[in-house]
């Protein structure tokens, strides 16, 4: 089956820092896809060039076979994104930043409406009806993004750090429906720093360091029967991780 994301030799320097070194990614379809990596390991870079926001240096990126870069059209529309720092009309009503984009997308006006009443309402952010996305909280703003993000319904999501700065119970809520849409049968690639959390929702995971890919499969084959945290240290951190303590702060 052609994989819901297929990444290949993706590169990216940035003067004379490499961020992305080579990397091979497959996310198959139904999966739900944990990408995890220490800051600066390259998630953000890799996720980015994965669905067209930046241009890579070398290699490719294919959803559902469509190349990202030589066939955008295909593939973008199969895709439901939500990047790092999501640039939003700042002076819409969350309502209306999903009518505007749902319209955008070519959706017909009923759809949207009846859409973004389910998202608004599910996401607790139609409290905020007459709120501007200027004056929403970052956790808002990454629960507006979420709801863009799901509103053409589509085939695969690329979620980047879903859960930051969202409240448990909003937390709670995304969980609900990110494992209702891959029971549907759509796939999710999300990047997090939070095992648990990959561990909980995830079926397979990939592990950055360094910009290169440090190990990737199904969870289980890369926790290997220990805890994805103790996984993640033991292959990322350098010896005495977590050992070092601040003498100056005891008393
Ligand atoms: N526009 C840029 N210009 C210069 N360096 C960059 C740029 N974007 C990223 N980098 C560098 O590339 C590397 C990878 O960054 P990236 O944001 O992809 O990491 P990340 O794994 O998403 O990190 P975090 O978990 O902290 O979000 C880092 O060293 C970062 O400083």
């Amino acid at each position: 089956m052609t994989p819901a994301l297929e990444i290949t030799g993706l590169s990216k320097t940035f003067g004379e820092k490499i961020a992305v070194d080579h990397v091979d990614l497959t996310v198959p379809q139904g999966s739900f896809y944990g990408l995890v990596g220490q800051n600066g390991a390259g998630k953000t870079t890799t996720l980015s060039m994965a669905v067209g926001l930046l241009r890579p240096d070398g290699g490719s990126a294919r959803i559902f076979g469509a190349d990202v870069w030589s066939d955008p059209s295909r593939a973008l529309s199969m895709v439901g994104v939500l990047p790092d720092g999501l640039a939003m009309p700042e002076r819409l009503t969350g309502r209306e930043v999903l009518t505007y984009l749902g319209l955008l997308r070519g959706l017909p006006k009923a759809v949207v409406a009846e859409r973004a009443e389910e998202l608004l309402s599910v996401l607790e952010l139609d409290v905020a009806e007459k709120t501007l996305v200027i004056e929403y909280s970052t956790g808002m703003r990454k629960k507006i993004g979420l709801a863009t993000a799901l509103l053409h319904a589509p085939r695969l999501l690329v979620l980047d750090e879903p859960f930051e700065a969202v409240d448990p119970v909003s937390a709670a809520t995304i969980k609900t429906i990110l494992r209702g849409f891959v029971a549907g049968g759509g796939s999710i690639v999300l990047s997090s720093h939070v095992m648990a959390l990959v561990e909980q929702l995830c079926d397979h995971v990939g592990v950055i360091d360094g910009g290169r890919v440090a190990a990737a499969g199904t969870l289980e084959q890369v926790r290997g029967g220990r805890s994805l945290e103790d996984t993640f240290v033991g292959l990322v951190g350098s010896a005495g991780t977590g050992t070092k303590e601040l003498s100056w702060l005891s008393r």
